[in-house]
């Protein structure tokens, strides 16, 4: 079969975008998970973190369906959330549309830029849950917040939150950052272990001065990303809750692919939170491929048409990278 698909990214978080609502591609749940599979491969595919389905929703403008690369499905997505976001604003010509997601509709609004010249959305981030039987995570007590957790680390803090999809939430130092311990927590709760039942985001954050943070993901399903969006928005509604910086406020957001900006909020009404996730969602390439849907690694390349944002959000991310190496890698304070 032929199918239509957009490379794009949203903090160099990247993904590839099929349109299930303007194609009849009628994939079964297995495809999905195959397709991520094979064309999300680095080596042998057309290489992206995960694939973003965009669907016919029955109440909303669009749903959004979002594979990680290892073929596993995932709740939500903040970064592809901004693409898909974008993809269905620019095809009905809307500014702002409700996507339907495995478990809220969200509010996508197309926003001002953040960096210059580079297409920028604002996502909502909810439901919010921090109760452990959420994420899913087997510990017994009800919530953690900012404590230690043994089998985890004798020395770091961890904060688990849902938003809904799974996040444990370090804030750490510079020597922290630039050490290996991220790596061996995060393949320890995403391999067999008893914590864990179902893998987990794991973000280690470094607070860089009031409304500045740089948060690292390693992502389930998936490894190191360049960036997390959920992860990023709930990093930040956690420093809120830590008093490292205030809900309503804007916290600029720093990750290995660029920055983003993330709103804090707070309902009087039920106590509840919602984070507003603001960032670009850049197009590199359209293409046409052929797959033999029983052996989806076997696809053939048809046609390629690439876009030319890429150059622009290159200059900010290189700002970006330059800003975070003085800060991280060359700096001496904790
Ligand atoms: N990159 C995403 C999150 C993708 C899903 C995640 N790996 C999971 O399994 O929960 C984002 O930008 O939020």
């Amino acid at each position: 079969m032929e199918i239509q698909l957009t490379k794009c990214h949203g903090s160099g978080n990247d993904f590839l975008l099929i349109d299930e609502m303007a194609n009849s591609y009628s994939f079964g749940e297995k495809d999905r998970q195959n397709l991520a599979i094979a064309l999300c491969d680095r080596q042998e595919g057309l290489g992206a973190d995960g694939i973003l389905f965009v669907l016919k929703s029955h109440h909303a403008d669009a749903k959004m369906r979002v594979f990680n690369s290892d073929g596993s499905e995932a709740s939500m997505c903040g970064n592809g959330l901004r693409c898909v976001g974008r993809y269905v604003c620019e095809s009905l010509g809307k500014e702002e549309i409700l996507v339907e997601t495995m478990k809220a509709d969200l509010l996508v609004q197309k926003t001002s830029d953040i960096f210059d010249g580079i297409p920028a959305y604002s996502v909502e981030i909810s439901p919010v849950l921090f109760d452990l039987t959420k994420l899913p995570m087997r510990l017994d007590q009800e919530r953690l917040f900012n404590e230690r957790v043994e089998v985890l680390s004798d020395h770091l803090a961890f904060t688990a939150v849902a938003v809904p999809n799974p996040h444990l939430i370090s804030f750490v130092d510079r020597d922290i950052i630039r050490s290996n311990e991220q790596k061996s927590i995060a393949e320890f709760v995403n391999g067999p272990n008893s914590l864990f039942p179902d893998g987990v985001n794991v973000s280690f954050v470094l607070p860089l001065g009031k409304g500045k943070l740089y948060v690292r993901t390693y992502e389930r399903g998936v490894g190191f990303t360049n960036a997390c969006g959920t992860a990023m928005s709930a990093s930040t509604l956690v420093s809120a809750m830590m008093e490292i910086n205030d809900l309503e406020e804007k916290v600029e957001v720093y990750n290995n692919g660029g920055k983003v900006h993330c709103v804090v909020k707070r309902s009087e009404q039920d106590d509840s939170y919602t984070i507003f996730l603001i960032g670009n969602a850049t197009y590199l390439y359209s293409a046409d491929i052929k797959v033999d849907e029983k052996n989806p690694e076997k696809f053939t390349m048809l046609k390629k048409n690439e876009f030319d944002e890429q150059q622009q959000y290159d200059i900010l991310s290189a700002a970006v990278k330059e800003y975070l190496e003085k800060e991280i890698f060359f700096s001496s304070a904790k």
